[in-house]
C-alpha cells in the first residue's frame, strides 16, 4: 500500500524517511513547485544523530486539482494550514484512510465534515527539524501514538500503520482518541506559550520555581475544562520538561522565525471550551493574548486579532 503525505515539513519528511526505510512507496505533496522539483531531482537527506541517509522520493505540488492515488494519506501541515487544503482532502476523500498528526484540537471540527473515509488521529512525541526543502533532522525520540477516530475502522488499516513501527520510530495504539489528544493538549498548553513568551528552553520551566508556579496555574485551568482523568498528568508534563530540557518548543521556534503559531488550536481551543462552560481562565487568557501580541509584532499571522 502506498502512502501520500500532505505537507513536506519537519514531520512530513520524518514520516517519509521512516516509511521509505521499510520500503513503502511514498508521494510527498508540497506547497510550492520549487520544493517538489528539488525533491524529485535530488531526493532528501535524513539526519539522525551522527547518521546521514539519502532517500529518493516522488513529489508533487498540492493543488485543488490534485488526484491522490494512494489509499493511505498522512496530513502533516500545521493546524492553521488545514483550512487551505481541506477542499482537496474532501475531493479525495472516498475510500481513503487519513492520519492527522496535528498538535492541539483545532482540527476536530474539520474532521466531522469528512465522509466516506476512515480517520485515524495521531500525536507525535518526536522532535524533527526541517533544515531545508530536502533535509530533515530527527532531533528528539519518542513515540507516535495512534487512535482511530471512527468506530469500526477496518482492521487492515491499523495493521498497516502498525507495520511502520521501528526501533527509533515506535508506534503505539491507544483506545481513546480524546484522552490521547487531550493529554497532549495539556502538555502543549503549558509548555509552548510559556517558553515562547519568556524565550526559555523547556527545562527552565521546572528548574525555576516561579515558572513552575505559572505552569501549575495553567495546568489547573486546562484540566478544569478538558474534564479528563488527571492522575499522573502533572508528573507527565514535568517529565516532558525534563526529557526535552534542552529543546526549544515549537511555539518558541515559530515566534523566533516570525511564523504564525498554533496558539488558536491550543490555548484558543481551551478558551472556547471555557466559554461554553461559562468559566474564566485568567492565566490561559494571558498567555493566549501574549502570543497573539507577539504574532502581531512579527506581523506574519494572517488573522491574529479575531478573538481579541
Ligand atoms: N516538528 C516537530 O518536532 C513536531 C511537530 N508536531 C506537529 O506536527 C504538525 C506539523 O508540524 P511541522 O512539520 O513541524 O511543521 P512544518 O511547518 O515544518 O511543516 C508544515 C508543512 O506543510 C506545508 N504546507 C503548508 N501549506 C500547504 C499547502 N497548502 N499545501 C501543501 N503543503 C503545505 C508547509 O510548506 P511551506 O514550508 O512551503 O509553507 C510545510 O512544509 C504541527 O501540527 C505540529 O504541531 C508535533 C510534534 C513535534
Ligand atoms: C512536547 C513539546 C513541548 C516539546 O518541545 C512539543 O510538542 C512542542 O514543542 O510542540
Amino acid at each position: 500500500m502506498g502512502v501520500s503525505i500532505l505537507g513536506a515539513g519537519s514531520i512530513g519528511l520524518l514520516f517519509a524517511a521512516y516509511l521509505r526505510e521499510i520500503g513503502i512507496k511514498v508521494t510527498l505533496y508540497t506547497r510550492t513547485t520549487q520544493q517538489a522539483d528539488l525533491l524529485n531531482k535530488d531526493g532528501f537527506i535524513f539526519r539522525n544523530g551522527e547518521k546521514k541517509k539519502h532517500f529518493s522520493i516522488c513529489a508533487a505540488q498540492l493543488t485543488l486539482n490534485t488526484e491522490i492515488n494512494d489509499p493511505f494519506v498522512i496530513v502533516s501541515v500545521k493546524q492553521h494550514q488545514l483550512k487551505e487544503i481541506m477542499p482537496v482532502i474532501k475531493k479525495n476523500c472516498h475510500n481513503r484512510c487519513f492520519l492527522f498528526i496535528q498538535n492541539g484540537m483545532g482540527h476536530l471540527p474539520f474532521l466531522e465534515k469528512l465522509t466516506h473515509c476512515s480517520i485515524v488521529l495521531g500525536i507525535v512525541e518526536h522532535g524533527a527539524m526541517k533544515l531545508s526543502g530536502n533535509e530533515v533532522n530527527h532531533t528528539g525520540y519518542g513515540k507516535v501514538k495512534i487512535a482511530p477516530f471512527d468506530e469500526g475502522i477496518d482492521e487492515e488499516k491499523l495493521v498497516f500503520i502498525e507495520s511502520w513501527s521501528q526501533h527509533q520510530f515506535p508506534i503505539e495504539f491507544q483506545q481513546d482518541w480524546y484522552k490521547m489528544l487531550a493529554n497532549k493538549l495539556v502538555v502543549n498548553a503549558l509548555i509552548n506559550p510559556l517558553t515562547a513568551i519568556y524565550r526559555i528552553k523547556n527545562g527552565t520551566l521546572v528548574k525555576n520555581g516561579c515558572f513552575t508556579k505559572l505552569m501549575r496555574q495553567l495546568y489547573e485551568e486546562t484540566v478544569s475544562v478538558l474534564m479528563i482523568q488527571n492522575e499522573g498528568l502533572w508528573d507527565h508534563v514535568v517529565s516532558i520538561c525534563e526529557k526535552t530540557a534542552k529543546n526549544e518548543s515549537s511555539m518558541l521556534c515559530d515566534i523566533k522565525l516570525k511564523r504564525r503559531t498554533e496558539i488558536d488550536a491550543i490555548s484558543g481551543y481551551i478558551l472556547s471550551l471555557a466559554k461554553e462552560q461559562k468559566k474564566t481562565l485568567p492565566y490561559t487568557e494571558f498567555v493566549f493574548t501574549s502570543i497573539k501580541a507577539l504574532e502581531v509584532e512579527n506581523s506574519e499571522a494572517e488573522q491574529p486579532y479575531e478573538k481579541l
